[in-house]
């Protein structure tokens, strides 16, 4: 059985990743394979209660740090690990990518104490494919505002995501192999279209 793979979406608030997730598995179900989509913080139910405590209520960062990890630990043991065993195809809307931006570039961890639960939670585990849907602040802004009320990440300042978003950068330059930048700012017909041969090609 051929072995299935992981994909992880990503990107600061508003820039769009979720409109794509139901597209990218419709095209890999439609070459006859068993696709799992997900999300995090959440994917279990531990993980939908971490996701509701975290989105909402204040906390140190650490505290926040650790939390988003131990929802990962049980979203893998019970979700994404069983499944890609399985040979299912994951798609996760969020992964541990976000924890260096969001943790790492927004709220400033350090990048040795994210590197050591990564290590702890996930040490042989990496996406094979992470798409960055990429915008600037203001455009990820705007779509926000048209939409809802902000949860606890989405009221930060403009230099929260001004980091949030060079970390996703730096690490799409450090891990090229595994990133696909995806310009979010082009219509979305635009954008399946490069989103096809990306999946094409995987
Ligand atoms: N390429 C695009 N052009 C115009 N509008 C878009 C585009 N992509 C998404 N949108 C709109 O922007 C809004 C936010 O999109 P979406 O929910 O996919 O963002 P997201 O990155 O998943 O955000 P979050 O991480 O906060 O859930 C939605 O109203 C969506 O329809
Ligand atoms: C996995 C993960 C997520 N976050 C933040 C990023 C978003 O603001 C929210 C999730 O909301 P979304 O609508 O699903 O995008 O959580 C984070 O700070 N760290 C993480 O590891």
């Amino acid at each position: 059985m051929a072995s299935g793979k992981f994909i992880t979406f990503e990107g600061i608030d508003g820039a769009g990743k979720s409109t794509h997730i139901s597209f990218v598995a419709e095209l890999l179900r439609e070459r006859g394979l068993s696709v799992v989509t997900t999300r995090e913080p959440g994917g279990t139910e531990l993980g939908e209660s971490l996701r509701n405590l975290l989105l909402h209520q204040k906390m140190h960062l650490e505290t926040e740090a650790l939390l988003m990890f131990a929802s990962r630990r049980e979203h893998l043991a019970q979700v994404i690990e069983p499944a890609l065993a399985r040979g299912d195809w994951v798609i996760s809307d969020r992964f541990t990518d976000a924890s260096f931006a969001y943790q790492g570039g927004g709220r400033k961890l350090s990048l040795d104490k994210l590197n050591a639960l990564e290590a702890w939670v996930h040490p042989h585990l990496q996406p094979d494919l992470t798409l960055l849907f990429d915008v600037p602040l203001e455009v990820a802004r705007a779509r926000l505002d048209a939409e809802r009320t902000p949860d606890k990440f989405e009221q930060e300042k403009a230099d929260f995501f001004a980091s949030t978003r060079n970390e996703y950068l730096r690490r799409a330059a450090e891990f090229p192999a595994r990133f696909r930048v995806v310009d979010s700012t082009r219509p979305i017909p635009e954008i399946r279209e490069e989103l096809r041969g990306i999946i094409a090609a995987l």
